[in-house]
C-alpha cells in the first residue's frame, strides 16, 4: 500500500511515539516537521539545501497549483517530484483551507465550492472529485481529503452541518481517488471547538480505515489552550498504528506539546514566513535580527546552532542584508529557521527514545520562552 506507519516506541512519560512512515519516495522519521512549499518550492531554498538540513518530506498545495501553473502542466512534466526536482516524499493539501481563506468565496453547496481565483478573478470550482483529480495529477505520496475548515469561532449548528458535509465529501474523495496504490488519502477530523462533533468526526473517519488521519480546523485563531484541550481528547480516538497529522502547526512550543499528545506530523509556514522579515528562532528564543542592536554584533545568529548560516555569517551581516532587502539575507534566515525546527524535532525524537520528553520540554521552554509554560 502507498504508505505504511511503523510504531517503533511509545514514550513512557507521555502520549508521544517514535515511528517511521514508509512511502513510495522514502522513509520519514516521526514526529516530523514538514517544510511548506505551497507553490512547488520551499521559498528561497533549493532541494539540495533542504536535503542538507535533513528535510524528509515537504508540502505543496492543490489550490495554488490548480490556479498556477495548472495541474495538467505539472502532470505533463511528469508530476510534482519531477517538476520541482524533489525525489523524497511530498504531501499535498486539498485546497479546502485555501478556498475558504484565499479565494473570493462565491458559494458552498453539497456539490462543492464556487470561488473566484485570488489572482485572475476567474470563476473556478473545487469539489471532492476535482481535488482528487488535481492531486492524482500532481502525484504526491500523501494527499488530503477535500474538507471545509470552519472559521473560529463558529456556531454549533454551522460546525455540525459543515463537519457532516466534510464527512460526505471524504467518502466522495475515497470514491474518486484514482491512484490509491501509490498515493495515501488522509482524512481530516473536524468538529470545531465542540467535543461531541470532534468525537463523532473521529469515529466516522476511523471506520473508513484510512492510511492516516489529520486533525484539522485548528491553528485558526483559537486560544492555544483550546487547541491542546481538543487534541487531548481527539488524538486518543485515532488508531495507534496510523500516523496523525496536525495541520498548520506551528510554533516550537506547539510542536513539542503536539508530540506529547501523540501527533506525528506537523506543517507550518511560520519559519519561512517570519524569516522573510528577519525574525528568527534561536536556542534563546525569538531574535529579530534587523534590530539596530545587532548593527555591530559580529557573533553568530545562534551560538548553539551548527547550521550553514550560523557557521558562516554574523548577526551584523544578516541585519545588513535584511535591511537592504537582499535576497541572500532571506535565504540565510530561512535556512536557519527551517534547520532550527527540523533539529528541534530531531531532539524530540531523541527524547522519546530516552523516555525523557517531558524533561526536554521543560528545559526547552525555560531556554526559549524563559518560562515553564
Ligand atoms: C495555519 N493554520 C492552519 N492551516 C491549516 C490548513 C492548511 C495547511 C496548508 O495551507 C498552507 O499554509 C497556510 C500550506 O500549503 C499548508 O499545507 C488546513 N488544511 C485543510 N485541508 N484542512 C484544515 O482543517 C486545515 C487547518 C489549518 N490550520
Amino acid at each position: 500500500m502507498a504508505v505504511r506507519y511503523e510504531l517503533l516506541k511509545q514514550c513512557k512519560q507521555s502520549g508521544a511515539r517514535l515511528g517511521r512512515l514508509h512511502t513510495p519516495h522514502g522513509v520519514i522519521e516521526t514526529p516530523i516537521f514538514m517544510p511548506v512549499g505551497t507553490l512547488a518550492t520551499v521559498k528561497t531554498m533549493s532541494p539540495e539545501e533542504l536535503k542538507e538540513m535533513d528535510a524528509q518530506i515537504i508540502l505543496s498545495n492543490t489550490y495554488h497549483l490548480f490556479i498556477r501553473p495548472g495541474h495538467e502542466i505539472v502532470k505533463e512534466a511528469g508530476g510534482l517530484h519531477k517538476f520541482m526536482n524533489w525525489d523524497r516524499p511530498i504531501l499535498t493539501d486539498s485546497g479546502g483551507f485555501q478556498v475558504f481563506s484565499l479565494g473570493d468565496l462565491r458559494k458552498i453547496t453539497e456539490e462543492g465550492v464556487q470561488f473566484r481565483s485570488h489572482l485572475s478573478g476567474e470563476k473556478l470550482f473545487l469539489s471532492p472529485e476535482k481535488a482528487m483529480e488535481i492531486q492524482n495529477a500532481l502525484g504526491a505520496d500523501i494527499i488530503m481529503a477535500f474538507d471545509e475548515c470552519p472559521p473560529y469561532p463558529a456556531e454549533y449548528e454551522y460546525v455540525k452541518n459543515s463537519t457532516e458535509r466534510t464527512y460526505r465529501w471524504l467518502k466522495r474523495c475515497k470514491e474518486a481517488h484514482g491512484r490509491p496504490e501509490d498515493q495515501a488519502l488522509f482524512g481530516i477530523v473536524q468538529g470545531g471547538e465542540y467535543r461531541e462533533l470532534r468525537e463523532e468526526s473521529a469515529r466516522q473517519l476511523v471506520d473508513l480505515d484510512l492510511p492516516g488521519y489529520a486533525v484539522g480546523g485548528l491553528s485558526v485563531g483559537e486560544p492555544h489552550e483550546m487547541m491542546f484541550e481538543i487534541l487531548g481528547y481527539t488524538t486518543p480516538l485515532l488508531p495507534k498504528d496510523k500516523p496523525r497529522y496536525l495541520m498548520g502547526v506551528g510554533s516550537p512550543e506547539a510542536l513539542i506539546e503536539g508530540a506529547i499528545l501523540g501527533i506525528d506530523m506537523f506543517d507550518c509556514v511560520l519559519p519561512t514566513r517570519i524569516a522573510r522579515n528577519g525574525t528568527t528562532m534561536t536556542s534563546e528564543g525569538r531574535l529579530v535580527v534587523r534590530n539596530a542592536k545587532f548593527t555591530r554584533d559580529f557573533g553568530p545568529l545562534d551560538p548553539n546552532c551548527d547550521c550553514y548560516t550560523c557557521r558562516n555569517y554574523s548577526r551584523a551581516y544578516l541585519r545588513h542584508l535584511i535591511k537592504a532587502d537582499e535576497t541572500f539575507g532571506l535565504r540565510l534566515t530561512t535556512y536557519h529557521n527551517l534547520y532550527f525546527l527540523l533539529n528541534l524535532m530531531h531532539q524530540v525524537r531523541q527524547a522519546i527514545m530516552e523516555d525523557r520528553l517531558l524533561d526536554f520540554r521543560d528545559e526547552f521552554m525555560m531556554k526559549y520562552y524563559g518560562t515553564l509554560n
